[in-house]
């Protein structure tokens, strides 16, 4: 019986893929795995039988992760699962940023009981709230996985001439881009040539606070900036004083803080880049999956730090070790086993980063004993037997 918990709450076409070998809901106690959306882990401890944490979603800046990688603890997201739904939502905000649609909506909302004058009113205040198209503008996509090359394509069918920036650009994503994307090497040909500018990367020390007022100077004057990524890669204070200036026109982002809300040029959306049922029933379907194959089967596949690894099962049992990226260990664990009489009749083992792990169907009488006789050996962090 495995036991999981859920931090927020998943979409049953997810949690249904669990079944009676589970216990599963927000108050389970001591569990085996972690299912998390964007609630902060940061201040949790975690019980040392807890083998897993899956994100339904990408972000996985709510998650300790190194402190995860010390303790054998496997985290999980669920790439591109939800890319559709962000990607329209920065389309709808592209929209509009340029063209006063909110505080349109809302100037109309004041004509309500003005009865035949109405359409008189509409007429005479519309000109308040013009706005440019977007089509034939530049529009600059920082990150191009998941979420940015769907954003870069569909702002292409919509007219518009696209730069991409994304140094780390994956084969797979560069086989997905539209051929038309204009290739920015540096992120000042993005901020110098871009009419709209829209970030798509994770948050990290190097990503954090990456608009700020050193970069905003070198855009053009009334630039309109998305951010459906993280809060924290633009930096609040220096994107008011630019919206105060008029430098920027509109900063359209998915993550409201109380100093932004309010603000002339503002568009405050609560976190909804993600908020679809079809991205929640994709995100928990993957989450679920990956979850069930690692518990069941000691495969990893999608963690963001762990390395990937997925054999197919057979009849023998499978030893699963997580342990640090060094030369001998898999040696030393050939040795342990050799010693008890245990033969190996597979292996993979793969590495990223600093750490590693190594999966082992073995033959033989693998006792409970054999699993503590592994962990004492040097740089073992975890080791699981599969029966
Ligand atoms: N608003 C919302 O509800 C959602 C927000 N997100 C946010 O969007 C981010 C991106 O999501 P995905 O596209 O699915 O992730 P992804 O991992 O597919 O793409 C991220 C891309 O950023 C690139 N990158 C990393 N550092 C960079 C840098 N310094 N400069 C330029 N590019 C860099 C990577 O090479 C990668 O191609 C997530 O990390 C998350 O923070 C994701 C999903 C929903
Ligand atoms: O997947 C992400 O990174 C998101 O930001 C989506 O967050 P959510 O699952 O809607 O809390």
């Amino acid at each position: 019986m495995f036991r999981i918990k859920y931090l927020n709450k998943i979409s049953p076409v997810g949690t249904s893929r669990f079944d009676t070998n589970y216990e599963c809901g927000e108050a389970v106690e001591n569990p085996d795995a972690i299912m998390v959306r964007s609630a902060s882990m940061h201040e949790m401890e975690f019980p040392k039988n807890l083998l897993a944490i899956a994100r339904a979603g990408a972000g996985v800046n709510n998650i300790p992760l190194e402190k995860c990688s010390e303790q054998g603890i496997v985290v999980f997201n669920t790439p591109g699962a939800n890319a559709n739904a962000v990607k329209e939502l920065v389309i709808a905000a592209l929209l509009l940023s340029s063209r006063k649609i909110v505080p349109a909506i809302e100037w109309t909302k004041t004509l309500k009981g003005k009865g035949n004058e109405v359409g008189k009113l509409v007429e005479k205040g519309k000109g308040a709230f013009v706005g440019p198209e977007i089509s034939g503008k530049k529009l600059g996509v920082i990150g191009l996985g998941a979420i940015g090359i769907l954003v870069a394509n569909a702002a292409k069918s919509l007219g518009m001439d696209v730069y991409g920036y994304d140094p780390y650009l994956s084969v797979d994503a560069a086989w997905g881009l539209s051929r038309s994307t204009k290739h920015a090497r540096t992120l000042d040909e993005i901020y110098t040539a871009c009419d709209y500018i829209t970030v798509h990367v994770p948050l990290t020390p190097d990503t954090k606070g990456m608009i700020n007022e050193q970069t905003i100077t070198k855009m053009k004057d009334g630039v309109r900036i998305l951010n459906f990524a993280r809060g924290d890669l633009v930096n609040s204070k220096d994107i008011i004083a630019a919206l105060q200036s008029g430098k920027v026109s509109s900063y359209a982002t998915d993550f409201p803080s109380d100093d932004l809300i309010g603000l002339d040029g503002v568009i405050a959306i609560p976190h909804l880049g993600a908020s679809t049922p079809e991205s929640e029933d994709n995100c928990a379907r993957m989450a679920a999956n990956e979850l069930i194959d690692y518990l069941q089967n000691g495969n990893i596949r999608n963690s963001v730090n762990m390395p990937s690894i997925c054999m197919p099962r057979d009849s023998s049992i499978r030893i699963c070790i997580l342990h640090r990226n060094i030369p001998n260990t898999i040696s030393l664990l050939s040795g342990a086993l050799a010693e008890s009489g245990i033969n190996i009749e597979n292996m993979q083992s793969k590495s990223k980063k600093d750490y590693a792990y190594t999966i082992l169907d073995v033959t033989g009488d693998v006792k409970d004993t054999t699993a503590e006789h592994i962990a004492k050996l040097p740089e073992i962090i975890r080791v699981r037997i599969i029966r």
